[in-house]
């Protein structure tokens, strides 16, 4: 039997991981993911303070040790001192992928005037692609929605299992298909 789908949810909240508030923005990612995809999946869910160390950790751990194909990351991503996803999600990756960040921005710039103030990105890590997503539990589904079309292809690309997606809540692009 194919080894089931893992993807990994990383919440980096100094105070949801002291336990000062519920974590709405991890439970989001897993809703929405559960929405979307129609393959059996298991979520890999991590909370962590704003740490760098501890993001990087999270992260390898969820794809070498394992084997997500996926992972998402919340919060710490804006230009306050102590956010810093972007750049532990750069020092894990082996390739960036930029296009993520930009749509996204894009995307929430038509919700908020500060979205422009995320520094969101995405990379890819060995078989992995990791996806950082703001903090607010509103951003999850404008940001998903914007870029989850093309995960599916990006993941085939890189190997990975086939996701299938419910076309009544997600269109996703496989060119050629
Ligand atoms: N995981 C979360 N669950 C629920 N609400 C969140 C979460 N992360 C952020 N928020 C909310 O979004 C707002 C904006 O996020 P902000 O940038 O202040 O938090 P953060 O830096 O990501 O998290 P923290 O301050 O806990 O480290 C917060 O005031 C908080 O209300
Ligand atoms: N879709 C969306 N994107 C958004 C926002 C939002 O509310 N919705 N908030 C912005 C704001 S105010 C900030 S400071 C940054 C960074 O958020 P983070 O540090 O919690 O990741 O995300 C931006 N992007």
């Amino acid at each position: 039997m194919a080894e089931r789908i893992k993807i990994g949810i990383v919440t980096v909240s100094d105070r949801a991981s002291a336990g000062v508030y519920e974590d709405i923005s991890g439970a989001a990612i897993n809703s929405t993911l559960q929405q979307y995809l129609t393959s059996p999946w298991t979520a890999c869910y991590r909370l962590v303070a704003d740490e760098r160390d501890q993001i990087e950790a999270a992260l390898c751990q969820l794809v070498d040790d394992e084997g997500c194909c996926l992972v998402v990351t919340t919060g710490g991503t804006g230009p306050a001192k102590r956010d810093v996803t972007p750049e532990a999600t750069a020092a894990v990756c082996d390739r960036m992928m930029p296009g993520f960040g930009e749509l996204m921005r894009a995307e929430s710039l038509k919700y908020v005037a500060t979205a422009i103030l995320s520094r969101q990105t995405a990379g890819l890590r060995h078989q992995a692609l990791i996806i950082n997503l703001p903090g607010k539990p509103s951003a999850i589904r404008q940001c998903l929605d914007a870029v989850f079309p093309a995960v599916p292809y990006c993941i085939d690309l890189l190997e990975g299992p086939y996701l299938e997606c419910d076309g009544d809540v997600i269109t996703v692009f496989r060119p050629g298909k």
